[in-house]
């Protein structure tokens, strides 16, 4: 079945031309990435989806503009990225949420310049998005991995980023929770049509959610082919079209057929 993707058409969000990455080495500097080139429309969900150290993390730093790379450059709608910016907003696996802060605290850290109404509202609609009203006074220690991982993910929305980046938000946590907040960060999308790239290494995860994934190579990193994950969703994991993705990528990725 083939469904059209209307991302195909929609505005350019960010545009990567030519980026690569040397880190200083022992007597040579080491590329890191090479030149890498891809685009990001507007309401996309993307997944890098590669080994370990095949440069994901690397890119999302050049991308978030906490790392400067060595040629090409980031433009995202058409500015070039020489710096952080606040508007677009980074949910890291290990980051976690402010111990100190409650719920409701960590949600409206970033909104304090909000007037108190508007201020209140969005808390109390990012609490009922991930599931969370009823602990809005908990302490972060009173919440499981997976309910802090949506209160980061709360955090992060509130301030209305143009841009989400998730650099393996879920992968320290067991395999029903991941699933489970899969499904809540795609309900969440569709509701807030944020365009969000996903950093990733497992094959299911880029497959259930991404639009298109782009596969990444090691040494130097590199883009070795992109994929258009043409299902609707919810996607139905045991499908036949959702297996073929999931085959292609491992054989992208050279583990088809290891025992
Ligand atoms: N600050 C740094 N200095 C030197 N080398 C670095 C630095 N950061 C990353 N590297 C190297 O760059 C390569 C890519 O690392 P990166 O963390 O981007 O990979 P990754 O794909 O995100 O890996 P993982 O999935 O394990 O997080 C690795 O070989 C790593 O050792």
């Amino acid at each position: 079945m083939s469904v059209e993707n209307p991302l195909k058409s929609g505005a350019i969000k960010l545009r990567a031309r030519g980026v690569s990455v040397h880190f200083p080495g022992e007597g040579q500097p080491r590329q890191a990435l090479a030149p890498v080139d891809f685009e990001c429309r507007e309401g996309e969900f993307l997944c890098l989806l590669g080994p370990s150290g095949c440069g994901k993390t690397t890119l999302l730093n050049v991308i978030g503009g906490f790392l400067k790379p060595t040629t090409g450059q980031v433009l995202i709608d058409g500015e070039p990225v020489t710096r952080p910016d606040p508007r677009r907003i980074f949910v890291f696996q290990e980051r976690g949420v402010f111990p100190w802060l409650t719920v409701e605290e960590n949600i409206g850290f970033g909104l304090t310049d909000l007037p108190a109404p508007e201020r209140r509202r969005r808390l109390s609609h990012y609490l009922e998005l991930v599931g969370l009203t009823g602990f809005a006074r908990a302490w972060p220690s009173e919440l499981s991995g997976g309910m802090k991982q949506r209160l980061e993910v709360a955090r992060a929305l509130a301030v209305k980023p143009d841009m989400l980046f998730l650099d393996e938000p879920f992968s320290a946590l067991d395999a029903i929770t991941r699933h489970t907040l899969r499904q809540e960060l795609l309900r969440i999308q569709a509701a807030e049509r944020q365009t969000i790239l996903f950093v990733t290494h497992d094959i299911d995860e880029s497959v259930q959610l991404a639009d298109r994934v782009l596969v990444m190579s090691s040494r130097p990193g590199r883009i070795q082919r992109v994929v258009d994950i043409e299902l609707p969703h919810p996607r139905d994991l045991s499908s036949p079209r959702y297996l073929q993705y999931r085959d292609e990528l491992l054989d992208e990725l050279g583990l088809a057929h290891q025992v």
